[in-house]
């Protein structure tokens, strides 16, 4: 089976969730084109209405009008599945006045809240996770003080929690990251007039309203065109090119692994508003290596780890992919995720504390019994890959968690591999 064809991967989901979550900080219009079909970003879009922001769907765009900081308090807010919306949210919602609820579905109850709690809670605000620091999560937000932040991990979306607290805080608020992680959440505040400096792994904002622009375009998912270009990389007779793309470097870490594996690659870049986008061609790769991807750079991969590993399992050689402890605290425990489904389609994969040992060239075999994607989209999407590795469509407990950030996975899938949907 091969993939040949052209695809364009649906809007970036981490910059629609920022258009939407930042029109609650901001004044003015906003008309947004190419905005996400993730059930994500529904989820955001559902809680900037319900807080006070507008939010009109016209066709494919978004109509945003900002709340310019103006918050409807003493609600639960329902982030469904998706971690982005509840952390921005806990950082939006600490400078605003009142009592918020902040919650989300089995998954989302799962995950780490109280990195974000701890430093809003020193920043002034009062913050209650539930047992263990998971959701819900209650905010008494207003009367922030700006400060100096040290990221225990780098992730963007604390960073971002605390960018959009400091907005609104009595004064600059720095925070410093380990390693670099996605950037969108500055480049938008520095587009849409905060005052912000940035400087290496430093970032300061200081307080104040954000101006929506009139009109802005979301390149498409750098995120999603990777499961498509790894797969291309892998399936013999491949030819692909993922159109419109967003090509900012904190986010194309997966592309540069593969470029170190050997993969026949070739990026062209067609614009810079709002942020680099462009296209990106993937032919099948005959002698892929494997490689060592360091801990300074996971942040770069964390949601394309699944599928590097996939490809780092048709490399020659031991990849090892350093300290992705993080991948065991997304929508499911990935690492073990990948570790068992992958290698029950015969993969050769391992963990080594927090490390990832992948030994490659492994043929894949469809498996008897289906296989688990824990309602992960971003496994489930692996292991459709992987089926076509294995030279099939093998059955998959729950393929329908694809919608959170890709609902036409599938078809789009099928119609690359040349099979009737
Ligand atoms: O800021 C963002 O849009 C995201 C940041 C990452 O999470 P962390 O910041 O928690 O690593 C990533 O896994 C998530 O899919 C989207
Ligand atoms: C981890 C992800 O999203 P979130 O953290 O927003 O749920 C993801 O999309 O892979």
């Amino acid at each position: 089976m091969k993939l040949v064809g052209q695809l364009t991967p649906p809007g970036d989901k981490s910059i629609s969730h920022r258009l939407g979550l930042l029109s609650l900080l901001a004044q003015g219009r906003c008309e947004v084109g190419g905005f996400s079909p993730s059930a994500d970003c529904a989820s955001t879009l559902a809680a900037v209405a319900a807080l006070g922001g507008g939010v009109e769907r016209v066709g494919e765009r978004v109509i945003l009008s900002g709340a310019a900081g103006r918050l409807r308090p003493g609600q639960t807010i329902d982030c469904g599945n998706s971690g982005t919306t509840m952390r921005f949210l806990m950082g939006l919602l600490a400078g605003a006045g009142g009592r918020f609820v902040l919650d989300g579905d089995e998954s989302l109850r799962g995950r780490p809240m109280e990195r974000v709690a701890e430093p809003l809670r020193r920043m002034g605000a009062r913050v209650e996770c539930a047992a263990g620091g998971r959701p819900p999560v209650i905010i008494q937000g207003g009367g922030l003080r700006g400060g100096q932040f040290d990221l225990p991990v780098a992730s963007a979306q604390l960073k971002s929690a605390l960018l959009l607290a400091g907005l609104q805080a009595d004064g600059p608020t720095t925070v410093n990251e380990p390693a670099a992680s996605r950037d969108h959440t500055e480049r938008l505040l520095a587009q849409w007039g905060a005052q912000i400096r940035r400087d290496g792994l430093s970032c300061t904002v200081w307080p104040g309203l954000l101006r929506l622009p009139a009109q802005i375009w979301t390149p498409a998912d750098a995120s999603a065109a990777a499961f498509f270009c790894c797969g291309a990389a892998i399936l013999p007779g491949s030819r692909l090119v993922a159109q419109g793309v967003l090509l900012n470097e904190n986010r194309l870490g997966w592309l540069r692994v593969l470029e170190r594996m050997g993969g026949c690659v070739d990026v062209r870049r067609q614009g810079d508003d709002p942020e680099p986008w462009g296209d990106i061609g993937v032919e099948f790769s005959p002698e892929l290596r494997a490689v060592e991807v360091g801990a300074a750079e996971i942040a770069a991969i964390i949601d394309e780890a699944p599928i590097l590993a996939l490809t780092a399992s048709q490399c020659h050689g031991v990849s090892v992919f350093r300290q992705v402890g993080e991948l065991r605290v997304k929508e499911s425990d990935r690492l073990a995720a990948i570790i068992g489904q992958l290698g029950a389609l015969g993969a050769d994969l391992r963990a080594e504390g927090d490390d990832l040992i992948v030994r490659g060239p492994t043929p894949l075999r469809l498996p008897d019994a289906p296989l688990k994607s824990f309602g992960d989209h971003r496994i489930a999407m692996v292991l459709r890959v992987a089926g076509l590795l294995a030279g099939g469509w093998p059955r998959i407990d729950d393929e329908a968690c694809m919608a959170i950030s890709h609902p036409a996975f599938n078809d789009d899938l099928r119609r690359l591999a040349g099979m009737a949907s």
